[in-house]
Formats: structure tokens, sequence, C-alpha cells
């Protein structure tokens, strides 16, 4: 048993000024702070912030307590709970250990692999459908593009057909008020009584009266659709509430959390894989000769197999996910004393208490971890290199360990589908200079970037 008072272990604390030192850090970005926290004292070190102590673990060598522990020992709760007015009451972060538990594994059961492939046609029609629409040549921006695809296929796989097609457009504004009700300012003071809350709140009472209609008449008519929806529909709890289905209310939560978990991680990582496939001509040679040699196996019908089947796209989608992580902290509360040993040899014990912070977009970066770190190389995930996998939890674009990505293959499967699509039918080039990630937005994208389409005279 580790002890609680183990000063001389302790992690270093990167300060300055007492007291609001550490917010004074805070202030310059998050991406700043680790880097000088980094630069001063290595993988391991706290933040000491007004009455909290924030300690970060950076790199695969410190975080593995991180993503392995169970929820007794390194809780989501305490730091994921300003979720809790938007996904809404009786979910996720709003219960005990144990309704999580059994709420997380009806997720997995709504996302395991044999419903991707009913979810695939979906991803592909509505991608073919979106770009139809397209002219022959134009100017877009894939951050606005693709949030607008991301919300139609979401609509369709997980909320269902009533949604996508009666009721799309009422929906979607309704989850933008959500969106717009989660601000930086509504992590410390998520119930703060300004304007943003009031709409987010009115939508949230709004979806649960949409969704309880829609809910209603599915149990009524006993259709049986196939999409999350109906999945969490059917689920029943096993060790808590005397086994019953979840309510209307849950079922609502349940799905406004999945939508807020997959919608701008994906948008965000489909705009990333096109900007560096763009950027690189010899990348973009080889994902385009991966279409014509699937084309030539599979046939043009983009099937779960063909899209299984192409390895340079998918390398693609992960170095751009390992570039530029859209999550770019990731945060538990520690419930119990731990130790880490560093790279170097040195142990600490974090003490119980501390706010626990580990970084994709930081750790992806280290030099010890992926060579030449700063360089698109979509081929370091490819055998023998396979840098991804040198260590556990070298690559955490998709968390890792206990609370890993559940909708990791969903996302894949969707933004092969999409750049399938854009591959075969268009020729793209940056208008713009390569765009800056936008670190001041809670999920962190690209920067406003043109980029010109144009329609290819013989598609792939
Ligand atoms: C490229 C797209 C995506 C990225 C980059 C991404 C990233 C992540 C990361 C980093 C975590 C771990 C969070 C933590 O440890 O605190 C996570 C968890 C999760 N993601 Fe994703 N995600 C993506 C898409 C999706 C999609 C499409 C869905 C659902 C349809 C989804 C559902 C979930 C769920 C349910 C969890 C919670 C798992 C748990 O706590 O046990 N994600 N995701």
């Amino acid at each position: 048993m580790i002890s609680n008072s183990l000063p001389a272990k302790s992690p270093p604390v990167f300060e300055g000024t007492p007291f609001i030192g550490g917010i004074m850090k805070f202030v310059k970005g998050p991406m700043q702070l680790m880097n000088d926290g980094y630069k001063r004292h290595g993988e391991v070190f706290t933040v000491p912030v007004l009455h909290k102590k924030f300690t970060f673990l950076l790199g695969p060598h410190v975080s593995g307590h991180f993503f392995k522990a169970n929820d007794d020992e390194m809780s989501q709760k305490e730091v994921y709970e300003f979720n809790v007015p938007t996904f809404g009451k009786g979910v996720v972060f709003d219960v005990d250990h144990k309704v999580r538990a059994e709420q997380f594994r009806f997720f997995a059961e709504a996302l395991k692999s044999a419903k991707l492939k009913v979810y695939v046609p979906y991803f592909v029609q509505e991608a073919q459908d979106f770009f139809a629409k397209w002219s022959q040549e134009g100017t877009i921006d894939f951050a606005k593009t693709f949030s607008e695809l991301i919300i139609l296929t979401a609509s369709r796989t997980l909320m269902g057909r009533e949604v996508r097609e009666s009721m799309f457009h009422q929906v979607a504004d309704l989850f933008h008020d959500l969106d717009m009700g989660m601000l930086p300012i509504s992590v410390l003071f998520p119930y703060l009584p300004i304007p943003p809350h009031w709409r987010r709140d009115r939508a949230r009472a709004e979806l649960s009266r949409i969704f309880a209609r829609i809910i209603q008449a599915r149990r009524q008519s006993k259709a049986g659709e196939e999409d999350i929806l109906q999945c969490f529909i059917d689920s029943r709890y096993e060790k808590v509430y005397g086994g019953r289905y979840l309510s209307d209310e849950e079922i609502t939560g349940m799905l406004i959390a999945t939508l807020f978990a997959g919608q701008h991680t994906s948008s965000i990582t489909s705009s990333w894989t096109g900007l560096t496939m763009i950027q690189d001509k010899a990348v973009m040679r080889a994902a385009e000769e991966e279409q014509r040699q699937v084309i030539a196996k599979h046939g043009q019908e983009l099937s779960l197999e063909a899209l299984n089947d192409m390895k340079v796209l998918e390398r693609c989608m992960m170095e751009a996910l390992r570039l530029f992580p859209p999550l770019i902290m990731l945060l538990r509360q520690a419930k119990a004393p731990f130790a880490v040993t560093t790279s170097q040899g040195k142990t600490h014990v974090i003490p119980k208490g501390h706010v626990v912070a580990t970084s994709p977009a930081y750790s992806h970066r280290l030099p010890h971890v992926f060579s030449r770190p700063d360089d698109f190389d979509p081929e370091r995930f490819a055998a023998p290199r396979e840098e991804d996998k040198a260590a556990p939890f070298s690559f955490i674009g998709f968390g890792g360990g206990r609370h890993g990505c559940m909708g990791s293959n969903f996302a894949i499967l969707q933004i092969k589908s999409i750049w399938s699509v854009l591959l075969r039918g268009f020729e793209f080039e940056l208008v713009d200079p390569f765009p800056e990630p936008d670190f001041e937005s809670m999920v962190v994208g690209p920067k406003p970037c043109k980029v010109h389409f144009k329609r290819r005279k013989q598609p792939l």
C-alpha cells in the first residue's frame, strides 16, 4: 500500500508565483504549459491552481496507471461532471460507478463489430448523396463540410430513421444549441446563469420530448430498427435497478453522450486526414492507387470488406490523429496515491486528490516515442516499424486501457467511407497555407482553411 505522505517522492511542482502562478500558466494555454513544464521537469510535474493540484503525466512510461486503473482508483466522474446538464440526469457522469459500468456495457453493445456492418452502407450512402450535390469545382472549408455531413450520418445511425427522414433540421438545431452551451467557462461553472446555458437547457428539454415520442412509438409498433437508438431501447440493466429497461430520459441522455463523443472528434479527424494527405503528394498518390486496387478486387461497392482492405488510407487517418488529436487532454481524479517511474528511472508518488492529466497532443510529439515526431509519415504505423506499438499507450488518439474509445472502429469506418468517396470522385488542392490547430476550442480542430476541389473527368 502506498502511503499518502511521501513528500520526497511527490512530483516536482511547476508554479512560479505561489497560488496564482499555476493559473497564469494555464492562461497561456495547455500546450504552452505542458511544453514549459516538460522542459523544466520532464514527464511528471504538478501545477497548483487555486485549491487544486494538476499533475501531468506525459508519455507512455508514466501513463500506464492512468489508463489501466479502475474507477475507484482513477475516477472520471469529478473531472467530466460538467457534462451533466448537457447529457442529462441519470446517465454517465451523473451516476455511481456501478450504474455507469452497466451503461458503458450498453455503449459497447451498440458499437460492437457485428453492428458496424449495418452502419457502413449508411455512412457510404450519406457521403455519396452529400458530395453528389457539389458542383464541378469550387472552394470549401473541410471543418464546415464534415461537421454538416457527420451530423447527417449520426442522425441516421444513431438517432434513427424518424429523425433523419422527418425532423433532421429541428433536431440538428437543438444539438447546435446544446453544443453552443458547452463553453470553456462551463467546465468550471456548468450552471452559471448565462444565455448559452439557458438555450442549452431549453434544447435539452425539447430533445427529451422529441425522443420520448419516438421511443414510445417504437415500443408500440415493435418495428425493431437497426440503429443505436434501438440498441438502447432494448438494453436492460443486470446488476442494478432490479434489471429494468432504460427509461426514456436515460435513452435520450445516452444518445446525446454518444453524439458528443463522436461528432466533433470524427469531423475534425476527417478534416485533418484530408488536409495532411493533400499536403503530401506522394501519400495522396499512394492512397489513390490503393483505391484503384480495391476497386479491381471488390468492384465499386464500398463494403465493409473493401474498407477493411484500405490500409494506406487507414494509416493516413491514424497519422493525422497522431499529429492532431482533437482531445488534447484526458483527465482523471486520483482516488488513491500511486507511483510512476519515468523513462529516466525516477519514481514519483502522485497523492490522492490530484487531478491527473495526460495529453495525446503532447505525448504523440515526444521524440523518444515517435521518430521525427513532427513529420507526417503514415508508414510509421506499418510493419516492421509499428512505432505505435513500441510501448503500451504510445498512441493514445483514441485513449486506451479501461476507458479507451468505444467508437474507434465506428469512427475509422466512417472516415474511410467519406474519404473513399472523395478520393474516387475528386481532386483537391489547398488554397490557404496549411492550418494551425485552434487550441482555443474545447475539441481542437484546424483553423479555417480553404480547399479547392475539382470533379475528376474520369472517376477512379
Ligand atoms: C476520430 C474520432 C474519435 C476520437 C479521436 C475519439 C477519442 C476518444 C478518446 C481519446 C476517448 C478517451 C477519453 C478519456 O480517456 O478520458 C474516447 C472515449 C469514448 N469514445 Fe471516442 N473518439 C472518437 C469517436 C467516437 C465515436 C464515433 C463514438 C461513438 C459513436 C465514440 C464513443 C466513445 C465513448 C462511449 C467513450 C467512453 C469510453 C469510456 O469512458 O469507457 N467515440 N474517445
